[in-house]
């Protein structure tokens, strides 16, 4: 999967459904008016449901964020609290600001454990920053304005904090791209909209879209966990046999295997291992005549040929194994990153070129066969494949 293809999966088309899901809300929601009341009541009843699921899943963020807006929420409700949010609305703002920017830096580490009471006391230590903040300003407005140029207002330094957590949150979404930090990037980006300019979108739909953002970012992650290899993005050995069950009787079974990967780990070392089964495994996935590729374990993939016959996909598998053999590898010097730039154009020169081969075993599925028997011949027209010296497709 190419990085870009990765970011727009996972941090540009979120952004885009959520953005449709708010505007469609907001759009609906004055011609019906029977739902206003329901919406209102959403949050109370999501947040609790998605703290549930992100803590069955292991997304504590998230089930943090959840508890906190719950709260929130819950607070809002109360009109002996609503005074203090009109008290001081920019220093729960700016506290908001810093506790999701802290925490699309933070790893998910369960809500109970020794790390909760951290995570408790970051979040009160976020309220303080934000109250100091706000007081600091204040405090030193005159002093401060005879320091800085008149442009830099009292606005904008009151929001401060806000721009540079939206960058940070943003450059983490986009370079570390997954969908828990996504959905952390949409509550920052939603919580400043509902903070900055309350009218254009009202706190409980904002929340419930959060809270459905929180859902579906805790099952679809926890898909990608279970049926794609994490290494090499394809679909797992899970997903293999998943696929099965829907596979009519005409089909045909490809096994692929990198030619002495033992060597070359030995050689190379692991990492550049990895590196080279992710190449290798992009190559793979992009086999035409309709194959779908999986990582089966290890340096082993599987191409299933659904409705073909093993004639009709030889061709492919012909072109897959050739595509990778002419693929030149180029090794990166490992000591390139502390260069300096003139040495750097040394090292380029010195940096190697590696091929790398795959053999291939096919069969095809007969009549009464089970998918693992067919998968069995498969391997061992692979292991002919192997003995007949490697780099050649066997039937
Ligand atoms: N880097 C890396 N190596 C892996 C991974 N999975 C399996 N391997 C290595 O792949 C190698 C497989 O070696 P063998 O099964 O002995 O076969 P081979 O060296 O490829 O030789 P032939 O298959 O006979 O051509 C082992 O050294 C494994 O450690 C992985 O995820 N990353």
């Amino acid at each position: 999967m190419s990085a870009f293809y990765h970011r727009c999966r996972y941090f540009f088309l979120p952004l885009f459904f959520t953005s449709l899901l708010l505007a469609v809300t907001q759009y609906s929601l004055p011609k019906l008016q029977t739902w206003h009341s329901v919406i209102e009541q959403l949050p109370f009843w999501l947040l609790p449901v998605v703290m549930i699921i992100a803590l069955q899943f292991n997304r504590s963020r998230l089930a943090y964020l959840a508890l906190l807006l719950l709260a929130y929420c819950y607070f809002l409700d109360q009109s002996s609290s609503t005074t203090l949010f009109d008290r001081y609305p920019q220093q729960i703002f700016l506290a908001g600001i810093f506790t999701v920017t802290w925490f699309a830096f933070i790893k998910d580490r369960g809500l109970l454990s020794a790390h909760g009471v951290v995570r408790i006391l970051g979040v009160l230590l976020c309220f303080a920053a934000a109250f100091a903040w706000i007081w600091g300003n204040t405090q030193y407005k005159s002093a401060i304005d005879n320091y800085l140029p008149s442009m830099i207002t009292m606005e904008i330094r009151t929001l401060a904090p806000f721009y540079l957590g939206a960058m940070l949150v943003f450059v983490r979404g986009i370079w570390q791209a997954n969908l828990v930090n996504t959905a952390i990037f949409i509550t920052l980006a939603l919580w400043a909209i509902h903070s900055l300019m309350p009218e254009l979108l009202s706190v409980s739909v904002s929340i419930t879209a959060l809270a459905i953002v929180y859902i579906l970012t805790v099952l679809t992650d926890s898909y990608f966990l279970a049926y794609r290899d994490e290494l090499t993005g394809l679909a797992s050995r899970r997903a293999l046999y998943n696929l099965v069950l829907s596979l009519g009787r005409k089909y045909s079974v490809a096994m692929l295997d990198i030619d002495h990967f033992k060597k070359f780990n030995d050689t190379y070392g692991h990492d550049v291992g990895d590196q080279v089964l992710k190449l290798v495994a992009s190559k793979i996935s992009q086999v035409r005549g309709g194959g779908k590729a999986f990582r089966y374990g290890g340096e082993e993939f599987t191409i299933v040929f659904s409705r073909k016959d093993t004639s009709s996909i030889l061709h492919f598998l012909e072109e897959v194994r050739e595509i990778i053999e002419d693929y030149d590898i180029t090794l990166r010097n490992e000591q390139r990153k502390q260069q300096t730039k003139a040495k750097r154009g040394k090292a380029q020169s010195q940096s190697k070129t590696v091929n790398v081969t795959i053999s291939i075993g096919v069969s095809e599925h007969q009549h009464g066969e089970t998918f693992e028997q067919t998968l069995k011949k498969a391997d061992q027209a692979l292991y002919r494949a192997k003995k007949k010296g490697r780099n050649q497709v066997c039937v």
